[in-house]
């Protein structure tokens, strides 16, 4: 066992290793995001994601999927093949390092045949929305992030003041307008998500292009010159007629559906019970007991409809950050109890 000060002395050494390597990387991401000549060079030894159209390239491995990372070398062969080598350059943005140090790029293969791709790729482009539930926890965010940025770029061809062409920098962390002078940087949307309790109950509501049974926290976009204490304040008002008391940050997440979002997570409590719908927004909300959360939290997929035709209650599934909201409440209710008895 440790004596106490070679514990330290252990945890010390091992948080500056793990401190370096994290600076290196972060350094390395920064030095290919400003500087072209770097980022050329280094895509010729990256990895690549590709998408066709937003869909992300997958593999099926049987009881998984992966979405593969192609070589350099193995991605100028096949698109040779179709005269477009110069896509590598034009199209790729850079999404990330590999734990191996090398540099990692997405790039949309749109503008090429899907079917012969596939062929080529031996893989299938699937929808990212319809296959997010199976990826791992570190591939998820990856091609979101991917996906979100190369719908940035999709979206963001022509200046909005001049209406002329913008120019991608190579790794995609911008796009210019030279003729009037500006810079474009890739955007995410401000959202708060929110999980409102009263006592021992916490409120979750539905939109009625919800699937159905699937109950979720309160959430909503920012708007311009808004807090973000503002924000979750207001929508709470504005979809349930609750005034906020207390606020507590959770976590964040980027959502990249249906586009880039950054979820900003947190517990609020209120004073009041009684809620007042805002029909416009939200089909029904209501207050749950720990008892129906914990057992909305056990479905790991979509439970089917009950025999008299109702849906069972469930919650989003772990990839969204509700999820999270949710489980620490659960969490934080039974350490009360336990507490209290
Ligand atoms: N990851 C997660 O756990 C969850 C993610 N979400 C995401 O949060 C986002 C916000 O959810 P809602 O409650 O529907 O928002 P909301 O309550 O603000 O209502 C949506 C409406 O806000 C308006 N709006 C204002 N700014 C907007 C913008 N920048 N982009 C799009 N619409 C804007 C539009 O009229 C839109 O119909 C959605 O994209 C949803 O996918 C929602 C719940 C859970
Ligand atoms: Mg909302």
């Amino acid at each position: 066992m440790l004596s106490g000060s070679s514990f330290i002395y252990t945890f010390r050494t091992l948080h500056t290793r793990l401190c370096s390597s994290y600076v290196k990387h972060a350094r390395f991401l920064f030095d290919l995001k400003e500087n072209d000549d770097a980022c050329r060079q280094e895509l010729q030894y990256g990895s690549f994601y590709l998408f066709h159209n937003l869909s992300p390239l997958f593999r099926n491995l049987g009881r998984s999927f992966c979405s593969p990372a192609v070589t350099t070398s193995d991605l100028k062969k096949i698109l040779a093949g179709y005269g477009k080598d110069e896509l590598i350059i034009e199209e790729s943005v850079l999404i990330g390092s590999s734990g191996l140090g090398r540099a990692e790029f997405a790039i949309d293969l749109g503008s090429l045949d899907k079917s012969n791709l596939e062929k080529d790729f031996s893989g299938k482009f699937t929808e990212l929305r319809k296959i997010a539930m199976q990826l791992t926890e570190n591939e998820l965010p990856l091609l979101a992030k991917a996906q979100s940025l190369l719908r940035w770029h999709a979206d963001h061809q022509y200046c909005s003041r001049t209406g002329k062409p913008t120019q991608k920098n190579v790794s995609g962390s911008k796009r210019t307008c030279h003729t009037g002078g500006l810079i474009y940087y890739p955007q995410m949307s401000p959202v708060v998500i929110m999980l409102v309790s009263y006592k021992n109950r916490c409120l979750l509501a539905r939109q009625n292009s919800y699937p159905a049974g699937m109950y979720t926290a309160l959430s909503g976009f920012c708007d311009i010159g808004e807090t973000l204490e503002e924000t979750v304040r207001r929508e709470v008002a504005e979809e349930v007629g609750l005034d906020v008391e207390f606020l507590r940050y959770s976590a964040s997440q980027h959502w990249p559906f249906p586009n880039s979002s950054l979820m900003v997570a947190c517990h609020a409590t209120v004073q009041q019970e009684e809620i007042s719908l805002n029909t416009a927004e939200l089909e029904s909300a209501r207050w749950f007991t720990l008892g129906e959360l914990e057992k909305a939290l056990q479905w790991k997929q979509i439970p089917e409809k009950e025999k008299d035709g109702t849906a069972p209650i469930w919650v989003p599934p772990k990839i969204a950050i509700a999820h999270h909201l949710i489980q620490e409440w659960v969490q934080e209710q039974k350490a009360n109890l336990q507490e209290d008895q």
